[in-house]
């Protein structure tokens, strides 16, 4: 059996104002299939993403990561909303387990912020490097209108009508973003054995745009297969193959997150990853969640359950279908972020 790969999309097609139409119908196809069957692919974004602005980016978070104990403590969650900021090695908790992971958090910024209500408070940006604050928020700019494009391709690939796709725009176009800017010290141990560096989990929202230096053998997600060898430490009966996804040069690894599951009445899943960091060097990972706006209520498309319905017919029909609850964005992320991190005295 060869252990199977993440798909390749060449989103061009969608960045690119002129392009034919038959071009993108094939981008929204393999998006569909991808997001579908795996629910993670690579997105080649040569053209839009410079190498090297990619490449800045990761240094841009080696600095800061670089600076004194002190500086980077002064950013705490904890003198904010316990949401945006500093968070030290150890303080994130997956599945009841301490991450191995420094990161430094920003959320889209709101009107009248208040540090007393969740995820309601400033953003704290670091004054080293220099650029780190103007850089970051380019690249804020750039990420939204990438979300927001390859959310396009996904309705063409559900097959909404022009319509549809508007109310769905509309529902993130003031998107609640949130970015992290991770660095990963190797795992402690003989030969980084021990521990994990993020530990398995979900994304919470639409789709998850990440990019990392080129450390591989690190972000690993779950292919789902019911005979598969590996399975999810939360859920045994969820079987498949923890594979690499090896960050490829000029691609994202894009992945959808929790309330794409949602709006596809679980026709796409939000897929399990994990990151586990053997290496000897400091890695660095900065992965773009772009999100629905905070008051969008998230629930099942028509155009989902049109595919479904089809499906049925088919015959792909026999999983039990799922009963999705609509979930307001909002509440769902303080309830996520409210749940993640250690009780630390800073
Ligand atoms: O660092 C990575 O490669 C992935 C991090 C991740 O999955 C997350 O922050 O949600
Ligand atoms: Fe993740």
């Amino acid at each position: 059996m060869t252990i199977p790969t993440l798909p390749i999309i060449d989103v061009s097609p969608y960045l690119d104002d002129n392009s034919s139409k038959e071009s993108r119908r094939i981008v929204a196809e393999q998006l569909h299939v991808a997001c579908r069957d795996v629910g993670f692919f690579y997105l080649k974004v040569d053209g839009y993403v410079d190498r090297s602005e990619s490449e800045e980016l990761m240094e841009l978070q080696r600095r800061f990561f670089q600076r004194p104990k002190e500086e980077k403590e002064d950013l705490a969650i904890s003198k904010q909303d316990n949401a945006r900021g500093y968070q030290k090695v150890g303080q994130n908790v997956t599945l009841s387990q301490n991450d191995h992971h420094e990161a430094l958090d920003f959320y889209r910024p709101v009107e009248n912020p208040d540090a007393t209500k969740p995820i309601w408070g400033e953003n704290q940006w670091p004054s080293n490097p220099p650029e780190y604050r103007e850089k970051m928020e380019a690249w804020v700019r750039k990420m939204k209108h990438l979300g927001m494009m390859v959310m396009k391709a996904m309705s063409d690939g559900l097959k909404m009508t022009e319509e549809e796709w508007k109310g769905l725009e509309k529902s993130m176009d003031d998107s609640f973003w949130c970015m992290r800017c991770i660095g990963y010290p190797s795992l402690p141990g003989d030969k980084g054995h021990k521990g994990i560096s993020c530990g398995e989990h979900r994304d919470y929202g639409c789709l998850t745009l990440l990019f990392t230096d080129p450390t591989p053998s690190a972000l690993q997600v779950l292919y789902r297969d019911p005979n598969g060898p590996d399975h999810a430490a939360a859920d045994a009966s969820l079987k498949g193959y923890w594979i690499d996804a090896n960050p490829i040069p000029g691609a994202a690894v894009v992945n959808i997150g929790d309330m794409v599951e949602i709006w596809t009445n679980g026709l796409y899943k939000s897929t399990l990853h994990r990151v586990i960091h053997r290496g000897d060097n400091y890695r660095v990972s900065v992965p773009f969640f772009f999100e629905p706006n905070w008051d969008t209520k998230v629930e099942p498309l028509a155009a989902a359950k049109r595919i479904q319905e089809q499906m049925k017919e088919g015959e792909n029909g026999k999983e039990a279908a799922k009963h999705y609850e609509p979930i307001v964005y909002g509440d769902h992320l303080k309830r996520k972020v409210g749940g993640n991190f250690a009780k630390y005295d800073q």
